[in-house]
């Protein structure tokens, strides 16, 4: 099945439940604008190649596309318009004055030189200056980008126009108007989430035990967090396996190892199965899903756990920090099985929060402190769980639908009150 129509059924169930009118159906049905550009990049080598590159706004009716861009060779339109739509909702769901949108290029952004990568970053902005803008559509890192491509970013955008626009892009470096905490707050906001779900559930043990799959932004920072937080991180992956250790691994030398990356601008060229400081057992990432865990926590790539593996999953509980790591018949499975899976347009929300607080920031031309905005995303983060947990005991749903369900109703006043159909054809 492809992803958008996975997506699409989880959407279909909040729409039913909500009863929003067909003016409103029809709109969220498809994407505003879709549109697919061609990189030509020179190589080191000499040669020229031509990426396919996309940019997609889902939905604009609260505000400008916000949305990450990715460096991946998955990327695709199906892709794009699925993570846009996710967009869309985790924006809503935050209440952040923003649309959803998403963009990438289809390149394996590991076969790249660096001075290739800046040229195809720029060359993305080369092509699609006049459809971003501050007001009208934000990009942002997602999957093998990073601050310093937002960096290149920013300033093509700012040769490119002949003005200096911070707000076009977030998640940019501190120097370039970046927001302080906004490489740690996927994770920190996930853990928001994790902790407000464990003071309700607490039958969780004291010391629970956790498997996270992806160890990148958001899955190596959330590793640190929760194991100095007292967890027990019995496992976690990159693209190239995973490492288990029941007792609990040794998360700032897997760190320490792998931060290696980030120094010489490379993407999983130090894999964690590599790492000479800590003591592991070397098993796949398959297994580590499969692995009997207090929390799962997949955070890296889409349709991880589906109808062919869901029935292996032993995990109490599972908190998706990737986008739709979860199909939605494998998290029906899960959830007759009463094992909660707390969607990502929640527990992934810190990220954009961040990049909407370095937005806001660069529009005003203010700096705020990392302690006012690790407190600002707590407080938002807690106050989306706490909407998405009275819905989902009101009607008796599991968190995926409840989630959905708070994200439509804001989506559908603000496309009621740009016209219904009940108005144009009330008579007077
Ligand atoms: N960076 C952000 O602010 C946000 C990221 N996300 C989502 O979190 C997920 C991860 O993103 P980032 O951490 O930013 O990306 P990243 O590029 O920093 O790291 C990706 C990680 O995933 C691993 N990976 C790649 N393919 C894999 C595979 N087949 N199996 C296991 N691991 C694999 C890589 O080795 C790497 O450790 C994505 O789904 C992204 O959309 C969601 C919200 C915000
Ligand atoms: O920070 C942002 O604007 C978007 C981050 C993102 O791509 C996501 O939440 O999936």
């Amino acid at each position: 099945m492809m992803l958008f129509e996975d997506a699409s059924a989880s959407l279909a169930r909040a729409m039913e439940l909500l009863d929003v009118s067909e003016d409103v159906v029809e709109r969220l049905r498809v994407p505003v604008a879709s549109v697919k550009m061609s990189l030509p990049v020179r190589m080191d080598n000499g040669d020229l190649e031509v990426f396919p590159a996309y940019r997609v706004r889902y939905n604009t009716a609260l505000g400008p596309g916000k949305g990450g861009l990715r460096f991946h060779p998955a990327v695709d339109v199906d892709h794009m318009q699925t993570l846009a739509l996710w967009m869309t909702f985790k924006c809503a769901l935050l209440d952040l004055p923003f649309g959803g949108a998403k963009g990438g290029v289809r390149v394996d952004p590991k076969t790249l030189s660096k001075m290739e990568l800046e040229r195809l970053s720029r060359a993305y902005i080369d092509v699609f200056a006049e459809f971003i803008g501050p007001h009208r559509d934000v990009p942002a890192p997602d999957m093998y980008t990073n601050a310093m491509i937002m960096g290149w970013m920013a300033d093509q955008y700012a040769t490119i126009m002949r003005r200096h626009s911070p707000a076009v892009i977030t998640g940019k470096p501190l120097a370039l108007g970046g927001c302080p905490h906004r490489q740690e707050a996927t994770a920190s906001g996930a853990v928001s989430v994790i902790e407000a779900y464990l003071e309700a559930h607490q039958h969780v043990s004291d010391s629970p035990t956790v498997a996270i799959q992806g160890f990148g932004n958001a899955g190596a920072k959330l590793a640190s967090q929760l194991y100095e937080a007292g967890f027990r991180v019995v496992a976690v992956s990159d693209s190239k396996g995973a490492v288990y250790a029941p007792e609990g691994l040794d998360i700032p030398s897997l760190r320490r190892h792998k931060s290696q990356d980030q120094v010489h601008g490379v993407y999983d060229a130090y894999a964690l199965r590599d790492c000479p400081y800590a003591k592991f057992e070397k098993i796949t990432n398959g297994e580590l899903l499969a692995l009997k865990v207090d929390l799962l926590i997949p955070a890296a790539l889409e349709n991880q756990i589906t109808e062919t593996n869901v029935d292996q999953v032993r995990a109490g509980v599972i908190f998706e920090v990737a986008n739709g790591p979860v199909t939605h018949k494998a998290a029906q499975k899960l959830e007759a099985r009463d094992v909660d899976v707390l969607p990502g347009i929640l527990v992934n929300a810190g990220g954009v929060t961040v990049s909407y607080y370095e937005w806001g920031q660069n529009l005003r031309g203010e700096r705020w402190s990392e302690k006012q905005v690790v407190s600002s995303l707590k407080a938002r983060m807690r106050d989306a769980y706490r909407r998405v947990d009275a819905k989902r005991q009101e009607l008796k749903s599991s968190w995926r639908l409840a989630a959905y369900v708070v994200a439509l109703q804001r989506l559908n006043e603000a496309l009621r009150a740009q016209g219904t159909r009940e108005f144009y054809e009330s008579k007077i």
